[in-house]
């Protein structure tokens, strides 16, 4: 077994504190860096490819930041809604975080009641001699409770909408917002643990 000192340091390149809590369960030592990028969509660009890029950007934006050798681990969330989920990944509308309190609870408002989808993409990039670098997007089918106008109003009150993709947490316990999901629940919340598990298995660093 390679002593942890040889390791190259593990770097997670997010400002989430949802990704920190979820790396660290699967027992990983790392440091945090924060990625600054751009995150506009290009034109014609689909929402996959665009999670994708993101995802990759940011690992990317911290590995230049780097002098030693280092493995990076980022994310990207998106929530996509569309009238049929067929191909929706190519072709549905992206809710972003929301601008203000408005723009919540339209969101809200929208997915209320329906299906939408949740894409994380994650990328893994290794610097130095044995550079390589990974990059996967899984989907989270979610359907949404028929929760009450007063639940809108009392989550956007609690402020917990602002910082997340599509103005809503599976995880909030108070609004709850979700019904049911088919897929991974760690994804929606901003890293699928199985497949990045997965993947570190392969890149030979659990
Ligand atoms: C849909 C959904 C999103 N989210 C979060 C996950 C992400 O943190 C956030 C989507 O924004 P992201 O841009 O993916 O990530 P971030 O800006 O929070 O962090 P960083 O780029 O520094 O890694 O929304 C939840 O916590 N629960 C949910 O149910």
């Amino acid at each position: 077994m390679t002593p942890s000192s040889e390791q190259p340091q593990f770097i997670l390149a997010s400002s989430s504190p949802r990704r920190r809590e979820l790396l660290a369960s699967l027992g990983i030592h790392y440091t945090i860096i924060k990625p600054d990028i751009d995150e506009t969509q290009h034109a014609d660009e689909t929402p996959l490819a665009y999670v994708k890029r993101l995802s990759q950007e940011k690992a990317r934006a911290v590995a230049e930041k780097l002098s030693d050798e280092a493995t990076i681990l980022a994310a990207d969330t998106i929530v996509i809604l569309a009238a049929d989920t067929i191909g929706i990944e190519e072709t549905g509308e992206l809710l972003g975080k929301p601008l203000d309190a408005d723009d919540a609870r339209a969101t809200l408002k929208r997915l209320r009641g329906r299906d939408h989808l949740v894409i994380t993409a994650f990328s893994l990039l290794k610097t130095g001699p044995d550079a390589a670098s990974y990059t996967e997007a899984v989907q989270t089918k979610v359907t949404m409770r028929d929760y009450s106008d007063e639940a809108i109003e009392a989550y956007i009150a609690s402020g917990d909408p602002f910082d997340k993709a599509g103005s809503y947490a599976i995880q909030n316990e108070a609004f709850h917002p979700v019904d049911h999901i088919d897929g991974s629940m760690t994804n929606v919340i901003g890293l699928p643990l199985d497949e990045v598990k997965q993947a570190l298995i392969e890149m030979g660093i659990l």
